[in-house]
């Protein structure tokens, strides 16, 4: 038996550069497992309906967009139920962990899972793991049923409490074995499903019969591969109604601005999509795109022009952007964590608000009447609306459908509009973050019309670099 993730490590390849990069399944490590046909095969709802098992073989590409003579590239495998099956409704004993920030759609994951263990395949026995990774050795279980967790979608939050810090693999791998807990589903960002990993490998070590899959949660849309992350759709929508609140307040005043605070810790999606879907944006400030606030090309000449030119401005600014400006201003420290080691961030709607009145103030023609709105919290603590809940359902009958085949140590997720399994590891070793060079951005900057605060001698190298490049070199596989 093994423990080195490199070695388990499953990549296929094939004809003209095909590459399967597979998940891990119990059979890796156990031999001889035994094997039983899928219930759904009886199961009146889906036994009338043709091909509904998926083709073993079936396999997603990461890249849609090919050139004639390029290679095949790297493929995930498709979810969806197996013929057979290698649980039977008895043996199986689930647990669920919700970990890290809330996000609408937690509950109609944990709600979706429950229904889809019960009812697709019979599973009686499933727990809920209070309050995060800690809560396997410090906390009580919650018995979830599909009564519990009847109407739980149309909540916020999540049912079975989360929290940040608390990963201590022995302890938690020592519960699982010792509860008898045979399926864990964990729900989560990077850093969870980074934990859900160090699980994985060591109930393998063990050489225990348990699986371990997940379902990635961010309402950043931060996790790279999969197209989005469930909950972001319901974050855009929410932030529409304080832009909108915003963008009421400047209209009604002389020279009104509006600044509205989003999430986005290291990733501007959140920012970047609510300012397009809103229109009233003037300035969309994300992480990945410095800005500068003073002289020629900076961000308070832009405001004073736009309130010249249309008399109000509304500003989207996402947590994350400008802390190295604030941090350099306040000689605060820019590494401070949290107890996941997430970096602490400053108020940046604050602070760029400071900074305008001061700026305005000290010109006394153009008084200004600025409001800061910050719905970060209401934002993420609504529940889903309706299109991420099909989604979580979809992700969360994927995984239980992998789970009960065998596979072990992948997330559930959505890649070309088809559900796949992930292994862990593509999912955790690099962020998803906002590409300043893809149409999107240039679709934004074109919106709001702002400046892209390259200082002059910036605009010269960038002009160098793209008459280098050739036409759509820089572009990501899947930039729309
Ligand atoms: N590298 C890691 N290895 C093991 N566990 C981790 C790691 N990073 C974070 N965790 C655990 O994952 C959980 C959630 O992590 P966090 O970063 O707060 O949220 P998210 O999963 O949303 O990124 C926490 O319990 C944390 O202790
Ligand atoms: O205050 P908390 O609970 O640490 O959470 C705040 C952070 O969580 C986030 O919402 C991101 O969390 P996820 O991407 O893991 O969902 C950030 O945007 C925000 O900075
Ligand atoms: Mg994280």
């Amino acid at each position: 038996m093994d423990n080195n993730i490199s070695v388990q490590m499953k990549v296929e390849t094939g004809d003209a550069g095909y590459v399967l990069e597979d998940v891990p399944h119990l059979s890796d490590y156990i031999p001889n497992l035994p094997t039983y046909p899928n219930p759904l095969r009886s199961n009146p709802a889906y036994s009338v309906v043709k091909q509904y098992f998926v083709d073993a073989d079936d396999t997603v590409p990461q890249k849609v967009v090919v050139h004639k003579d390029g290679p095949r590239g790297i493929h995930f495998r498709r979810a969806g139920p197996r013929q057979r099956v290698y649980f039977t409704p008895d043996e199986v004993h689930a647990a669920i962990v919700t970990c890290g920030g809330l996000c609408p759609g937690l509950n109609t994951v944990i709600r979706e899972i429950v229904c889809a263990l019960y009812h697709m395949y019979g599973v009686t026995k499933v727990l809920g793991i209070d309050g995060g990774y800690r809560g396997f050795y410090s906390k009580n279980t919650i018995t979830l049923t599909p009564k519990v967790v009847d109407d739980i979608h149309k909540r916020g939050g999540t049912i079975i409490g989360t929290s940040r810090g608390g990963h201590d693999k022995p302890k938690i791998v020592d519960s699982i074995q010792d509860r008898g807990i045979n399926q864990v589903y964990i729900i989560g960002g990077d850093g969870t499903q980074k934990g859900a990993a160090v699980i994985y490998q060591e109930i393998r070590k063990r050489g225990l019969k348990a699986v371990v899959a997940g379902i990635p949660k961010t309402i950043d849309n931060d996790i790279p591969v999969i197209d989005k992350s469930f909950g972001f759709d319901t974050a855009v929508e929410e932030a529409q109604r304080a832009i909108n609140a915003a963008h009421v307040e400047a209209e009604s005043a002389e020279n009104g601005i509006g600044v509205v605070k989003l999430m986005g810790r290291y990733s501007g999606f959140i920012a970047m999509y609510a300012t397009l879907a809103s229109r009233d944006v003037d300035l969309c400030l994300i992480p990945e795109s410095p800005f500068f606030l003073e002289g020629e090309g900076g961000l308070l000449e832009y405001v004073e022009k736009r309130l010249k030119d249309n008399g109000h401005m509304v500003i989207v600014v996402a947590e994350g952007a400008g802390q190295e400006l604030l941090a350099a201003e306040t000689l605060n420290s820019a590494t401070a964590q949290d107890a996941s080691g997430n970096k602490l961030l400053q108020d940046v709607g604050l602070w760029i608000s400071d900074k305008i009145k001061k700026h305005f103030a000290r010109q006394t023609s153009m008084p200004i009447t600025l409001k800061y709105i910050d719905p970060t919290y209401m934002i993420r603590a609504v529940p889903s609306n309706a299109s991420d809940n099909v989604y979580c359902t979809l992700l969360a009958q994927s995984c239980v459908h992998g789970v009960m085949a065998g596979y072990t140590g992948f997330v559930s997720g959505l890649v070309n509009g088809r559900q796949t399994y992930i292994p862990f590891n593509r999912i955790t070793e690099k962020q998803n973050n906002v590409v300043i060079t893809d149409r999107m951005w240039a679709r934004l900057l074109s919106s709001t019309n702002q400046p892209s605060f390259l200082r002059p001698k910036e605009v010269e190298v960038q002009k160098q670099v793209e008459a280098q490049t050739i036409e759509g070199e820089n572009s990501k596989p899947n930039d729309i």
